[in-house]
């Protein structure tokens, strides 16, 4: 069993953040640790509240988890605020941890800052560097590489920009874009696309949480860079086009599809 961590903010109502990512992993067969940063009070209409869990705990977290257990991949979701960021990195630095996915959450579908502004050249001086590959969505990559994204000419452009700021492999997702659900992979050599019709539906919650949960279990279980993001891709693709209408706003995708069929279950189809 290969064992694989999140560290991530919490989701209340279980779409996205810690909890799309131990989902993921439990979908892929790796055995899911968390390290929680923050709580969020969410649902699928919004976010309505948020604890910050202190630097100290984050570390101590880290610590008894990396003491103990072989950790094959690491995931990062929401950071919050520049403690949680440099707990994260110094931890990380000390134990040599492989295979990080960094997903650098910044804003919720609902628009909620889920990282402080001042927080961002944190983000980007202490954690892009550790990376193996980072999956900004349209807007982060925009904020990071400090230009406007138009199409998939411009996504290429960003993803050069990040590719020089210290992460291994840039994946840019093309979820905010008005045509097909195109992602851009650059590995600092290469430019590959990956690319799926766009599912019509309301019920996107937690897509990038999933996207690179999955991507850091197919690191984990061996697959490489490439095998990785496309294996993760047609996961999400199938998790959108299965997803739950869950209550009154953006419902979350569905992480067990494959299991719910084969046990029968009856998912509304
Ligand atoms: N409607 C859709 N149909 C098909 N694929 C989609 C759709 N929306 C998003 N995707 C895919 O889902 C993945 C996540 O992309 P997206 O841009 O939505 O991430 P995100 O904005 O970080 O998500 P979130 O912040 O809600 O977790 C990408 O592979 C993207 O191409
Ligand atoms: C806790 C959390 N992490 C990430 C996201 C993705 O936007 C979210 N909505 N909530």
């Amino acid at each position: 069993m290969k064992n694989v961590l999140t560290i991530a903010g919490s989701d209340s109502c279980g779409g996205a953040g810690i909890q799309a990512d131990l989902k993921t992993f439990s979908a892929h067969g790796v055995f899911g640790m968390s390290v929680i940063t923050a709580v969020t009070a969410q649902n699928t209409q919004g976010v309505f509240g948020v604890q910050d869990i202190s630097g100290e705990i984050i570390s101590k977290q880290i610590q008894v988890i990396f003491e103990d257990i072989m950790v094959s991949a690491v995931k990062i979701g929401m950071v919050s605020q520049i403690e949680t960021i440099n707990a994260i990195a110094d931890e990380l630095i000390k134990y040599k941890a492989e295979n990080i996915v960094l997903d650098p959450v910044m804003v919720s579908k609902s628009g909620f800052h889920l990282l402080k502004k001042d927080a961002k050249e944190a983000l980007i001086n202490r954690l892009l560097p550790l990376a193996k590959i980072i999956t900004p969505n349209i807007p982060e990559a925009e904020v990071i590489a400090n230009m406007k994204i138009r199409d998939i000419s411009d996504m290429e452009k960003a993803a050069e920009i990040i590719s020089g700021m210290g992460p291994r492999n840039v994946l840019i997702k093309g979820g905010h874009l008005e045509i097909d659900a195109i992602d851009v992979l650059y590995d600092g050599k290469n430019m590959k696309h990956f690319e799926t019709e766009r599912i019509q539906t309301n019920n996107t919650h937690g897509t990038g949480c999933t996207l690179s949960s999955a991507i850091a279990s197919n690191l984990a279980l061996g697959y490489t860079i490439y095998d990785a993001v496309k294996l993760a891709k047609e996961y999400i693709t199938v998790a959108i086009r299965h997803s739950f209408p869950i209550g009154k706003g953006v419902g979350p995708v569905n992480h067990f599809y494959s299991l719910y069929k084969r046990a029968g279950v009856n998912i509304g189809e």
